[in-house]
């Protein structure tokens, strides 16, 4: 191989930059084969480069001088695993503005001005490549952005946040309330110390922009998804689920509208029937499905976080930006040139199931009823349970817009026969 060396600067080394720097070194015959040229890490940004780290690379890469590694005129890749928004941005556009191409796995930062970033890239003739930000391992921004690209995307939906998806099993196989089943997956190591991003939906909002992002050609940002996470759902919430054969599950879904016109992004708790095969997704795994015009639904699935799986992602970024420095021509541009109106949560079309503490009288199903009606919401199926001071009305709706659902709920809180609204939970899938 007589090609010349390409430099790769890591910035961060935690848990997927460790992985990244160790499979560098360990593969890296492999590596230079199947890029056609050799890859030498130039250096390994760091917050503490005197930690005792146990990586077979020569500790003499470590610094703590993140924008000059960044910048040094003989990188030709810089991989960020860091995270956040700065100084993660400052450091990439400093980096494609002098030319290097980056990886990252930066979901925050892509979701929040992936914008900047590609025309940065766009206009500095680099490469920006983010496979790892969305469900770690698995192959999903490059089947979007590449396989699926001349075919019309109308769908994307899934689970995308491992930490939410443990606690929910959780919750349905053992019966656990949010609060056990979160301390749970701390000490299992699949949450976080600061679980917030995970548990509020945070981190689900940034991936559900990226994914809607790429899937609909239009720039949506983390603020334009509509976000809720799973701190309010309770163990009667997942044991109704499990009366009705249905799991709840935190998913993202992003949408086009049926004219086409416009896309909606969003994440919620949902029920989900058990036979769909999103419901069967277990544990801290990730799986996405993806509707397309001609292709039909597709179902990518398998592990969506963890050093290894997400440095696999990175890596294979890698060998992608690298196989194009070495042929010279980069990746086709990400652009948002259809430019669809992005909706607010109030257009989604959903279902709701809707439990509601009534008082047990002639009439009230009517009265019920009426407000439905009122707000042109179709009734799918009533079941009433218990008598007198517990009777309790389960309602599925049929799809209607999330404003109509919604307000719905509202009239029937406001009903003097209505006593609680005990609980409002969307439905998704067939
Ligand atoms: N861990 C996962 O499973 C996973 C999965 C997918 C994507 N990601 C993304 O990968 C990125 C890294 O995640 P992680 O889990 O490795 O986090 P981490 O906290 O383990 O690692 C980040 C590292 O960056 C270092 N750092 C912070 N500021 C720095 C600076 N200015 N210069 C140099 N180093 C600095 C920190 O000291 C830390 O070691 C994030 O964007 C995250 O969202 C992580
Ligand atoms: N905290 C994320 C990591 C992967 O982005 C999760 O639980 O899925
Ligand atoms: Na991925």
């Amino acid at each position: 191989m007589s090609k010349r060396p390409l430099k790769v600067a890591l910035l961060g080394c935690g848990v997927v930059g460790s992985e990244v720097a160790r499979l560098m070194t360990t593969t890296a015959d492999d590596l230079a084969a199947r890029v056609g040229a050799p890859l030498e890490l130039a250096g390994i940004a760091v917050r503490r480069p005197n930690r005792a780290r146990d990586l077979p690379v020569d500790p003499a890469l470590f610094t703590t001088d993140a924008l000059s590694l960044a910048t040094r005129p003989d990188v030709d890749v810089v991989i960020e695993v860091i995270g956040g928004i700065e100084p993660a941005r400052t450091l990439l556009l400093a980096a494609l503005a002098n030319g290097a191409s980056v990886v990252t796995a930066n979901k925050a930062l892509l979701a929040e001005d992936g914008a900047t970033l590609h025309a940065a890239a766009e206009k500095h003739g680099a490469d920006l490549y983010y496979e790892a930000a969305v469900a770690g391992a698995i192959p999903l921004l490059r089947p979007l952005r590449e396989s699926l690209v001349g075919d019309k995307v109308k769908r994307v939906l899934g689970i995308v946040n491992g930490t939410t998806n443990f606690i929910l099993d959780r919750m349905d196989s053992t019966g656990a309330g949010f609060a056990d089943a979160l301390d749970e997956a701390t000490a299992l190591g699949y949450a976080e110390a600061d679980p917030t991003a995970d548990i509020e939906g945070f981190d689900a909002a940034a991936k559900a922009a990226i994914l809607a992002g790429l899937a609909f050609h239009t720039k949506v940002t983390a603020a334009d998804v509509y976000r809720e996470g799973i701190t309010e759902v309770t163990a009667a919430d997942v044991a109704s689920a499990r009366e009705m054969n249905s799991v709840v599950k935190l998913l993202a879904i992003c949408e086009l509208d049926p004219v086409g016109e416009s896309v909606t992004a969003r994440v919620h708790p949902a029920m989900l029937p058990r036979s769909h095969p999103l419901a069967g997704v277990r544990e801290a795994y990730n799986a996405v499905f993806v509707e397309s015009e001609a292709a039909g639904r597709l179902m990518f699935y398998g592990p969506g976080a963890g050093g290894a799986p997400t440095a696999s992602a990175v890596l294979g970024d890698l060998v992608a930006v690298c196989r194009n420095k070495v042929n010279g021509g980069r990746a086709p541009a990400v652009t948002s040139y259809a430019d669809l109106r992005v909706g607010g949560m109030g257009e989604a079309r959903t279902r709701y199931h809707i439990s509601l503490d009534v008082d047990d009288k002639a009439g009230v199903l009517a009265q019920v009823a009426l407000v439905f009606a009122d707000h042109e919401v179709s009734i799918q199926t009533v079941r009433q349970s218990g008598r007198g001071d517990d009777a309790r009305l389960v309602i599925a709706t049929h799809v209607a817009t999330d404003a109509a659902l919604a307000a719905t709920v509202e009239s029937l809180r406001a009903l003097d026969t209505v006593r609680a609204v005990a609980s409002v939970m969307r439905v998704e899938g067939e």
